[in-house]
């Protein structure tokens, strides 16, 4: 049974997925009503309201995965959750239409005075020359940040027959020419712009954009406009561009702190405000929380997430031509790390051949993960690995060579400790599945799966003998048995696999077998 904590309010109809689902528990509760049963739940759900910390995470040992119904994760500590594991999703694109009206109503309103002139008339007053306006038609608009929603502004813009100006530092020429919106530096839009739109994330870069230096570079009655984040316009810095009219008028529907109680915007009758609404239509608020829940429920069922933040986002066709590679790896790590049991300092993988068509990063991360799991005291995933094997000053790299040994795919590792290294190679076989070709320069051929026994020892006449006696004398029946060697009379490996665990008894009885140099009791 899975728990599922929503913490936010939610679509009813979107949650459908969990509701439908006999082996999920959905608990619908504020974080602060179940603090004494946070360390049950496997899935958290939230919107903007709910705050995920690192403070929060700890309380929710369980927790694999959390889902932001929305697009906005900057009330989630991601690099935390990725500390601890847990993959964070969100509904990136559930929300867009909704709040690109939601912005285009903001303009009109903001252009018209309509939410000013709607108090005045229910004041009963008839004020028709205080709220004259200003048309769209002919207007310069300036889009800051040009993703999802920026792009959505756009087009209606162009319906309103306004003149569209965009920065955004990640958008090419050729998609802004397509697009047919004039692509432009900061600058350039700060000072042609009679509207500025913000849609970027908030970020460290965008944190303050349109502050001091930025606004003094806007055209002297400009109308700005906020529906993305609190704190991308400065609110400190507008005041004074407010106060001496520079900035004809605002409107905002978030907020640096939300709400915004002690806000001296709000004070401001040029200023018109929302309470965080881009997102609050019936359509969106469908779309996003069933998105996630149809994520969340096919991630419990081991299916891949395509919208996770902290780790690479997979299609359902791409992670099936990764798994069997992805499995392999993992696989290879976890033998890595139990054939070279001491302390390591690096970790190289390597590519080749057909291998290389696909994500290998993620396919590098589930082999960090096995081997990092395998020794540590803590939850280790592909989320997670990289930053834990950082922790423990394991450097860890992956590259892609032309030398696929004969084989059609290959990937390789290497751990580098003090003194030594060990290497192993893997191929995946289409319906054979995945296979250890080379142990540490020994050409071999097993199913790394099971529990192993790895036999350095001298290539001497009687060894394989005396190992088989030993085993069979004490009722252990070997499942394969594979052999290799370097040379003839020189170091040589058995891997054997076993139907149980072997006991360490008989593990310590076949190290006394005259030219057996080392064991490892392995279990994959
Ligand atoms: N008010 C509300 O209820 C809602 C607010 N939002 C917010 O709207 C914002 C945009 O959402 P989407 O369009 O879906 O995201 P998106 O990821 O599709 O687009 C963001 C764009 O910003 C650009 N960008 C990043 N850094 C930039 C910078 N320094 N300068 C200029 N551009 C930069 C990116 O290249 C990207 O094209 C997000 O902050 C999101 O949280 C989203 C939905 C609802
Ligand atoms: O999706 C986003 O980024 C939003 O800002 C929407 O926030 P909400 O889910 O309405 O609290």
């Amino acid at each position: 049974m899975y728990r599922v904590l929503v913490a936010d309010s939610m679509s009813e109809e979107g949650l459908l997925p969990f509701k439908d689902n006999p082996s999920i528990e959905l608990v619908q509760k504020k974080v602060s009503e179940v603090e004494s049963s946070l360390s049950n739940f496997d899935a958290l759900l939230v919107r903007s309201a709910t705050t995920v910390n690192e403070d929060l995470l700890v309380k929710m040992p369980n927790l694999k995965i959390i889902a932001r119904a929305g697009v906005g994760v900057d009330n989630i500590d991601v690099d935390a959750a990725t500390k601890y594991g847990v993959i964070v999703i969100n509904a990136p694109d559930g929300n867009t239409i909704s709040t690109a009206e939601h912005t285009f109503a903001m303009m009109a309103s903001l252009v018209r005075h309509i939410p000013q002139a709607n108090i005045s008339v229910k004041s009963r007053e008839w004020s028709r020359t205080s709220f004259v306006g200003m048309e769209l038609a002919g207007k310069h608009l300036g889009i800051i940040g040009f993703g999802r929603i920026g792009s959505e502004i756009a087009k209606r813009a162009r319906a309103f027959e306004m003149k569209i100006h965009v920065f955004d530092p990640f958008l090419t020429k050729a998609r802004a020419e397509k697009l047919g919106v004039d692509l432009c530096t900061l600058d350039e839009v700060l000072a042609i712009a009679d509207i500025i739109t913000v849609h970027t994330p908030l970020t460290k870069e965008t944190k303050g954009l349109l502050g001091n230096e930025n606004l003094a570079k806007t055209k002297k009655g400009v109308y700005l406009i906020n529906c993305a984040r609190g704190g991308i316009i400065d609110e400190s810095a507008v005041i004074e561009y407010l106060e001496n009219g520079h900035i004809a008028g605002m409107a905002l529907d978030v907020f640096e702190v939300e709400p915004p109680i002690n806000n001296r915007l709000l004070e401001f009758d040029q200023v018109i405000t929302t309470p965080h609404l881009g997102a609050s239509t019936r359509e969106a608020q469908l779309n996003v929380a069933n998105q996630v829940a149809r994520e969340v429920t096919e991630f419990f069922q081991g299916k891949p997430v395509t919208s996770a933040i902290n780790m690479p986002a997979l299609s359902k066709d791409i992670y099936d031509k990764i798994q069997p590679f992805y499995d392999l790896s993992k696989k290879m790590g976890i033998l890595l790390s139990q054939c070279m049991n001491e302390p390591i300092q690096e970790i190289s993988i390597t590519y080749a051949g057909s291998v290389t068509d696909l994500e290998t990063s993620f396919i590098s991360k589930g082999l960090l993960a096995g081997f990092l799991k395998a020794r540590i005291d803590t939850t280790v995933n592909e989320v997670n690995a990289a930053m834990v094997s950082k922790s423990l000053g394991i450097t860890f790299g992956d590259k892609i060579s032309s030398n696929n040994y004969g084989y059609s795919n290959s990937i390789s590792v290497i751990a580098f400790g003090e003194n030594k290294s060990f290497e192993i190679r893997g191929t995946y076989v289409p319906n054979y599945g995945g296979r250890i070709v080379n142990l540490d320069g020994f050409n071999i051929d097993f199913i790394p799966e099971g529990n192993l026994l790895y036999i350095l020892h001298r290539d001497r006449p009687g060894v394989i003998g005396r190992v088989g006696k030993i085993l069979g004398d004490n009722e252990i029946n070997i499942a394969t048995m594979q052999v290799g060697r370097r040379e003839i009379g020189g170091e040589a490996i058995m891997m054997l696999s076993f139907d149980k665990p072997l006991k360490k008894e008989v593990v310590e009885t076949l190290l006394h077998v005259p030219d057996i140099v080392t064991i490892r009791k392995i279990e994959i």
